[in-house]
């Protein structure tokens, strides 16, 4: 009779024989490694859940938390077998109780779960790395498809929670894309290519030494689609947005430590950059006219301002987009929104800086035939030749938004066709008129009695112009914020 001692001495012997003249290798891929969970534990998971779908009979399925879609997984002890560059690889999910619950900071799970990747000896320096990588990109990529994206804002302040993270996210849900947007459709598919580009241009960036990064300044009046083009953009890369508030950022440093917080593969938005700016003059006693950063500390340090408050700077700002911490992660997209693009400082406008500039204009002909066709499902010869004329002859002189187009299809919606663009074509002649009988009145009405109009006219609209930049940065919640909320 053996003895215990002897017996496993044995055991251990002939595994190692076996081992030895096997032509396996042998990989254990737990899902805990130590205290830390193992990142490639998961995504061999993801990974392979793309084929365990197709070839399991029987399998584990899950959906992660912000998650839409539905994963496949291997269930215990199953196996599953991938081909890669030529070589087999087989994989087992091995499940097994944990035995006697160590001591441990963090409860572990009962369960012990891990794959074990069976390849050839041959095979293991011609593909175990490279593998490895590729099941890591794709997972990542999995992952991106079926998970949500998330809207980010730094509403908190500069204050973190409490994993130390200054952003506060909920699920992104605009259903707006590039079909729903109404703009010119050339000017559109630029667009669309410029974005392709960039998302594809890993090689290209890296051959020509440049930060992979991309800006946008889009700009134009209230109501011409600036935040829904974000959300198109962010639709059509499936992007993460961070939505930059920067009213609530007090220091450059703050600033920074925003942006390293953010994640690859995402669009920072700068809303109503004129309005944000605007407040943090105010604030360090410049007051409420001086438009634009200040660009009087030129080493961006900008903890404090003479008046004592603190305030971010220009060259903060543009440190932010432009300096060595813009890189550090990569593929994100800067987009700066403004309703006056004249008051912005030039440096900020300077080529390489932003890389294109959007202009979003009232609505025009083109993108009023995409509202239509989106709103009351209008096509080609719907209405007669005659009514589609006279709108093309209004439209432009009207200058309306395609916001303001949108309420009145809207309203119109559940008429006819027919008679939802005679309504529509109502509002816009008599927008026209009015703007004609007030544009007559200036140029009639001579004299004393015209100059003092011309003056209330104009006083009235500074006023107005001054309320708006007051009330937008404490809104808050404008744009992409605003637009979401019936999303959420
Ligand atoms: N170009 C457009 N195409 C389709 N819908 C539009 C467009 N422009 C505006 N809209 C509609 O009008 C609403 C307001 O538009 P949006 O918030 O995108 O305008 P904005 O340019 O960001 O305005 P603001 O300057 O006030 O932030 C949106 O909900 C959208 O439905
Ligand atoms: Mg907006």
């Amino acid at each position: 009779v053996f003895p215990p001692d002897l017996r496993f001495a044995t055991a251990k012997l002939f595994n190692r024989l076996f081992r030895s003249f096997s032509t396996y290798c042998y990989f254990d891929i737990t899902e805990i490694d130590g205290v830390n969970t193992n990142e490639l534990y998961n995504a061999v998971q993801l990974y392979l859940s793309s084929s365990a779908s197709v070839a399991g009979s029987r399998l584990s399925l899950t959906r992660a938390l912000n998650s839409s879609v539905f994963t496949f997984g291997l269930s215990n002890n199953d196996r599953l077998i991938d081909t890669f560059k030529g070589a087999t690889a087989i994989w087992e999910h091995v499940v097994t109780q944990r035995q006697s619950q160590t001591f441990s900071w963090r409860p572990l799970p009962e369960e012990k779960r891990g794959f074990t990747l069976k390849i050839k000896k041959k095979d293991k320096p011609l593909i175990l790395e490279t593998y490895l990588d590729h099941i890591m990109e794709r997972a990542a990529d999995i992952r991106r498809k079926n998970q949500d994206r998330l809207l980010y804002t730094n509403s908190r302040g500069g204050a973190m929670d409490t994993r130390g993270h200054p952003w506060e996210s909920v699920p992104f849900k605009h259903p707006s894309t590039f079909d729903t947007l109404a703009m010119d459709p050339l000017r559109k598919e630029e667009i669309m290519e410029d974005l392709r580009d960039f998302a594809e241009g890993k090689a290209f960036y890296e051959r020509t030494g440049r930060a992979w990064k991309r800006g946008y300044l889009l700009y134009g009046p209230p109501g011409t689609g600036k935040s829904s083009m974000i959300a198109a953009m962010a639709n059509f890369l499936r992007y993460d947005i961070y939505d930059l508030e920067l009213t609530e950022v007090h220091t450059n440093s703050e600033l920074r430590k925003l942006l390293m917080k953010t994640t690859s593969k995402s669009i920072i938005v700068i809303e109503d950059i004129d309005c944000s700016i605007n407040l943090t003059n105010r604030i360090s006693g410049t007051g409420g006219k001086n438009h634009g950063l200040s660009s009087s500390d030129p080493m961006g340090s900008g903890e404090e301002s003479s008046s004592g408050t603190k305030s971010i700077t220009l060259s903060g700002l543009l440190n932010f987009t432009d300096g060595l911490w813009s890189c550090c992660g990569s593929e994100r997209i800067f987009v700066f929104t403004t309703n006056h693009i004249e008051k912005l400082d030039p440096a900020l406008l300077r080529s390489g800086r932003m890389d294109m500039h959007i202009f979003m204009s009232y609505c025009s002909f083109s993108a009023l035939k995409i509202l239509l066709k989106n709103y009351l499902g209008l096509e080609d010869g719907d209405v007669e030749e005659g009514m589609m004329k006279e709108l093309e002859e209004v439209i432009d002189d009207a200058e309306m938004t395609p916001a303001d187009i949108s309420e009145v299809l809207i309203k119109n919606r559940r008429h006819e066709k027919e008679r939802a663009v005679r309504e529509l074509l109502g509002v816009l002649k008599g927008g026209l008129e009015g703007k004609k009988k007030k544009k007559e009145n200036k140029n009639v009405v001579g004299g004393e009695e015209g100059m003092k109009e011309r003056i209330a006219g104009e006083l009235e609209e500074e006023e107005e112009q001054e309320k708006r930049a007051l009330e937008s940065p404490k809104e808050g919640v404008k744009g992409l914020k605003k637009l979401c909320n019936g999303n959420l």
